[in-house]
């Protein structure tokens, strides 16, 4: 972690662009602005857009503005997310779920700095800082297809790699004591001042979490905890009842179903693909313990599988 702090400090003083990697809740957006506000755009905006959100359709109106009539419903020229940026930083979360046209015509606003509206003939000139992020291997996007490599190596001049809380030893607790703090400091909540202490099981219980969700999984679970307990004293009990648990994607794959259409290859095939990309995650991208923790014979027979599903990526090492 103290790694990324480094680069991303470093990054910030050179006017390029950054890709952000990580799971869900690891701090992504904070990492962004935190590059913005350490950069020489810190008194322009920091404008962020979440990909993921924006419908397909309209993508490259969203972004790049359009003018009045290129499509039905466009009854006026409007400005897109770049032009709201300029000067300073575009935040594009989710990039991995960018349709492929507008990967496009991002990779030419990034070489070119200028975007071309939907329904314009001319392009005009922007000045934009963007800082993507993911929580996708994007690695395993570009080899499957799925990301334009030449975007992504464009993207990846800065590259910022967040670690999973369950990878940071000793973070958790850190982390733990900074947000209880700010709990009972107030953080908005009535009475103002409270002193909310975790019993020792409450406080095992929190470091022994693998926490999928991250540092927001974390703080909306204290949160959750402080409010829930009785006393001032949060028990293991109270911190286990405020722990929402969401099941796994693969659970209930034995409880779909059956209809026309059903498609058993591809359930299986999903399974494989979670546990595949699970396996190579918690294992850092060593095959040969990865193929262990799979209970694969030969780690050959995980390389194969990892073709076989467009999961391999430039960090697998032997
Ligand atoms: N180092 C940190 N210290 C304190 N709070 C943090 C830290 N990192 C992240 N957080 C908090 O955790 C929450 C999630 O952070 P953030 O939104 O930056 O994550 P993200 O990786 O962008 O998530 P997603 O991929 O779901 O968009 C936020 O409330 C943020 O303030």
């Amino acid at each position: 972690m103290r790694k990324q702090v480094d680069r991303a400090r470093r990054i910030a003083a050179f006017d390029v662009p950054v890709l952000v990697l990580g799971e869900t809740g690891t701090g992504k957006e904070l990492f962004a602005q935190a590059v913005h506000a350490a950069s020489k755009r810190a008194n322009r905006p920091f404008i962020p857009v979440n990909c993921g959100a924006i419908p397909r359709e309209l993508a490259n109106a969203e972004l790049f503005g359009h003018k009045r009539g290129a499509f039905t419903g466009a009854d006026r020229d409007r400005d897109g997310h770049f032009k709201a940026a300029e000067g300073g930083t575009l935040f594009l979360d989710e990039i991995g779920d960018l349709p492929s046209d507008t990967q496009v015509r991002l990779l030419r606003a990034l070489q070119e700095k200028e975007v071309t509206p939907v329904g314009a003939s001319k392009p005009v000139k922007v000045d934009v800082r963007i800082i993507a992020a993911t929580h996708r291997d994007l690695q395993a996007d570009v080899t499957a297809g799925r990301f334009r490599e030449d975007l992504f190596h464009r993207l990846a001049v800065g590259i910022i790699h967040l670690p999973a809380l369950r990878e940071r030893d000793g973070d958790i607790e850190l982390l733990i004591d900074h947000f209880l703090d700010q709990l009972n400091a107030g953080a908005g909540f009535e009475p103002e001042v409270q002193h909310k202490k975790l019993s020792l099981e409450a406080r095992n219980f929190l470091l022994a979490h693998p926490w999928p969700g991250n540092i927001r999984e974390l703080y909306h679970t204290l949160v959750r905890s402080v409010i829930w307990s009785d006393g001032d004293t949060i028990t293991g009990d109270e911190v286990r009842e405020a722990l929402l648990q969401v099941a796994p994607r693969s659970q209930g794959v034995l409880d779909r179903p059956l209809h026309k259409g059903f498609d058993l290859q591809a359930l299986l095939d999903e399974v494989s693909r979670h546990y595949l990309g699970r396996a190579m995650q918690q294992t850092s991208h060593r095959k040969k313990l990865a193929a262990e923790l799979l209970g694969f014979p030969h780690y050959q027979t995980l390389t194969n599988w990892l073709r076989r599903f467009g999961l391999e990526s430039a960090e697998d090492k032997e």
